[in-house]
């Protein structure tokens, strides 16, 4: 679903700026110039398609602020923009329920706030599970929260905090308090990193500030962080906020590590742990084939190596939808592997040759010319305890493809 930002601005310059910058993330924008107009295209619009309001803090019917209102009574997080540089309008915008303020100082201030648009997109598939005795103190911290589009979960005892993680893998943040229902803050965090590491899963231990002690004893049991209440909401949303990217960045790393540059598919690295993972569970059938790109060389030769690239590419997308549920990889060059569990040999060849014809009736076009190329496949279903060993067979098998003329699939044999 596309996002739209209501964005209520009176001044033609900022609007130029703001509408290009909402632009180029690829949100659509709704203008309005006063408070009248804004609200006429609030209730002409599904309320649900905005994801936020833009809203300066100075209007022509609205010069205190009033469009703030209106938009977080019509439930829309709200980012305010105001020239207005004193303490007192700061202090008047910041007791509002708002996600942010931003004073129209510089260009810089635009880019925080295409950073802070794209974060409100984000959040909204990012969970933070909020954990405490008292439903009243956890409401609190969730309002913060759903203020900045996150989704919200909350408990109130070790038990249930840690099966809520294991049911909704979209929980990235905990935010605990040191009272809980059974046992204490601190279990729970220690209950936690039994099953959850810091790089998968963040979590900030709260206290007041009778209790210092305690805030380095949520950090020894395991927590990313900490926020002494009563806290400021803007520190509030900086810390939330880093611990969070800080998830979310060795997410991209280790998917990064474990794919294909070219083609997207997961590498030879990642194929190995996953396929030994399975093998480990003891599985009662499972095959393994190989396959190879046919006289891929000549491709190379005769249209250039981005030609090629483009026929690995293609390959991979077949690859993608053929085999999606098995394991898969580029296994380098033009050389691909499939792991399929539960699965006996006539089935994997059924699979595998229809994947070998799609491959033979791939075109690509080049300089007026239509490509194609075929693959040779060696399968293996004899039973092994390491992956090599599959390997090994199956290799056997796709050289004797290759030999038998290419462009089929020959099984492995036990002997
Ligand atoms: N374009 C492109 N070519 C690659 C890539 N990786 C390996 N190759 C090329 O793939 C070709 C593989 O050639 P060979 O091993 O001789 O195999 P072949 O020509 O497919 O012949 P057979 O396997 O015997 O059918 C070489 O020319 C490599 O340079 C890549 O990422 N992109």
């Amino acid at each position: 679903m596309k996002y739209k930002i209501l964005l209520v601005e009176d001044n033609a310059a900022s609007l130029r700026v703001l509408k290009r910058i909402i632009g180029k993330i690829n949100l659509d924008v709704a203008v309005a110039t006063s408070l009248t107009e804004a609200k006429l295209i609030f209730e002409q619009s599904t309320p649900e398609s905005f994801l936020c309001a833009v809203v300066d803090y100075t209007l022509p019917d609205a010069p205190h602020g009033e469009a703030i209102d209106f938009a977080i009574q019509s439930y829309m997080p709200v980012i305010v923009l105001t020239s207005q540089s004193d303490e007192d309008v700061r202090n008047r915008i910041l007791s509002k329920a708002v996600v942010d303020y931003i004073p129209k100082q510089n260009r810089q201030v635009f880019e925080y706030l295409s950073r802070l648009l794209i974060r409100l997109q984000k959040n909204k598939q990012v969970g933070v599970l909020v954990v405490g005795k008292r439903p009243s103190s956890r409401n609190k911290v969730c309002e913060l929260l759903n203020r900045h589009n996150f989704e919200t979960y909350q408990e109130n005892n070790t038990l249930s905090a840690v099966n809520s993680l294991y049911n909704n893998k979209q929980i990235k943040l905990v935010i605990t308090e040191n009272e809980l229902q059974d046992e204490s803050g601190i279990e729970l965090v220690a209950a936690i990193r039994k099953e959850f590491s810091k790089e998968e899963l963040s979590i900030i231990g709260t206290s007041n500030l009778s209790n210092p002690a305690l805030l380095a004893k949520f950090i020894k049991s395991g927590a990313n962080d900490y926020l002494r209440v009563p806290y400021c909401h803007e520190e509030f949303f900086c810390r939330v906020l880093q611990n969070i990217e800080h998830i979310e960045q060795i997410e991209l790393i280790r998917k990064t590590a474990n794919m294909d540059y070219l083609t997207g598919l997961p590498n030879r690295r990642h194929f190995f742990e996953e396929v030994t993972t399975q093998m480990h569970r003891g599985l009662e059938s499972m095959c393994l084939a190989l396959l190879d790109l046919d006289h891929f060389k000549k491709i190379n030769d005769t249209y250039g190596h981005d030609c090629g690239d483009a026929m690995l590419k293609e390959v991979a997308k077949l690859m993608k939808k053929h085999f999606s549920e098995f394991s898969m990889s580029r296994f380098g060059g033009e050389e691909f592997c499939v792991f399929f569990p539960n699965t006996t040999l006539e089935q994997a060849k059924q699979k595998l040759d229809v994947f070998r014809t799609q491959v033979e009736s791939k075109k690509i076009r080049r300089k007026r010319q239509s490509i194609g190329c075929t693959v040779s496949i060696g399968v293996t279903s004899k039973l092994a305890e390491k992956v090599e060993t599959m390997l090994s067979h199956a290799d056997e098998c796709l050289y004797k493809a290759k030999s038998l003329g290419r462009n089929q699939i020959v099984c492995y044999i036990s002997k």
